[in-house]
């Protein structure tokens, strides 16, 4: 692999073997495969078994460069308990003393649902099989009810944390990935957004959008949708920096697709905190819904459409 990127996980400016650390050793490093908001990831091979592969995650240093960051630990912590054949397998966690840097090494995953959904739509330009949608989505339901199952949130949701298996003997299994902003809860529920807005816009429920502090399982409804049309269900455009969760196009895409949010489909809408304050314009406008399976391109009388419409209801949660 090239000296940028060996330079990038050993932390140091000189990659030569002996400067590398003992840990590193163990492996053959490929190159640099994904970066997200809290670390790089890197594909390497295991030398004692050259058929393996692994992703070794390196987290960014903290903004105030103070030691192991709280999303590192917190990941770690959940995913030393996780044991799922849907959800990504920590393999190793390793420690570098010089600059106290965390890697993480997991089972690689060849592919994820971003890029499956990009290559669909860009390369082949042709529909995701149904039966692969089907498969891909139970994957990711069988993996989340271990996950809710055991108290774990998630919150990250997005196709390009949900990971697919290459050639091999796991070729085609859906692997939940990123626990980074995943939390353990217990009842009665904590606030959920008490540091900080989580989860991208596109994939955000209205509810959310709206101020409530809890989550339910409509993100699945949007990425199935998206397997289904190989574009984001509803795409708004972000104001970024603002302090709460509320974001005016993001709503008005849901409400197009979804139809106006009534009381009598949303009783404690008029409960949450940014409905009064912020929804002027939605409140004054009267949203004729398009028919969700109209977008989707699905009969509404099918299975699909039965199941993406139930995961996609307005809920009344009570706060
Ligand atoms: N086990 C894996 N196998 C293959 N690729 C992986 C694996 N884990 C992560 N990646 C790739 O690296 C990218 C970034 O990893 P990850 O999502 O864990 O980092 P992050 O900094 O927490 O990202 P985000 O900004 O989404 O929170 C993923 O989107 C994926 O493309």
């Amino acid at each position: 692999m090239g000296d940028g990127n060996s330079r990038g996980i050993s932390g140091g400016n000189n990659n030569s073997n002996s400067n590398r650390p003992e840990w590193l050793q163990q492996y053959d490093l490929i190159g640099k495969i994904g970066e997200g908001t809290y670390g790089l990831v890197f594909l390497a091979k295991i030398k004692s078994n050259r058929s393996k592969s692994i992703a070794i995650k390196k987290f960014k240093q903290s903004k105030d460069g103070d030691g192991v960051s709280p999303t590192a630990i917190r990941e770690i912590m959940l995913l030393r308990e996780i044991n799922h054949e849907n959800v990504v397998k920590l393999v190793n966690v390793h420690i570098n003393h010089v600059d106290m840097s965390l890697y993480l090494a997991f089972d690689y995953a060849e592919h994820d649902l971003y890029e499956i959904i990009r290559h669909h739509r860009d390369k082949v330009n042709q529909a995701i099989n149904p039966y692969t949608v089907k498969a891909l989505l139970w994957q990711l339901l069988n993996g989340l009810n271990y996950l809710h199952s055991n108290w774990i949130i998630h919150r990250d949701l997005k196709p390009s944390n949900i990971l697919v298996m290459g050639e091999g003997e796991e070729q085609g299994v859906v692997k939940i990935a990123d626990f980074g902003l995943a939390r353990i809860y217990q009842a009665p529920l904590k606030p959920l957004s008490e540091n900080g807005v989580v989860v991208t816009i596109w994939y955000r429920a209205p509810e959310l959008l709206l101020g409530a502090k809890h989550y339910t399982s409509a993100v699945v409804g949007c990425i199935f949708a998206e397997l289904l049309t190989l574009k984001p269900l509803f795409q708004g455009q972000e104001v970024k920096a603002t302090p709460n969760p509320f974001q005016l196009d993001q709503l008005d895409k849901i409400f197009r697709v979804l139809g106006h949010p009534t009381q009598e489909k949303w009783p404690t809408l008029v409960n949450l905190p940014h409905w009064h304050s912020d929804l002027q314009h939605i409140q004054g406008h009267k949203y004729d819904s398009t028919g969700l399976y109209s977008v989707v391109h699905l009969s509404p009388k099918s299975p699909a459409y039965d199941l993406l419409s139930k995961m996609l209801e307005y809920v009344a949660l009570s706060f």
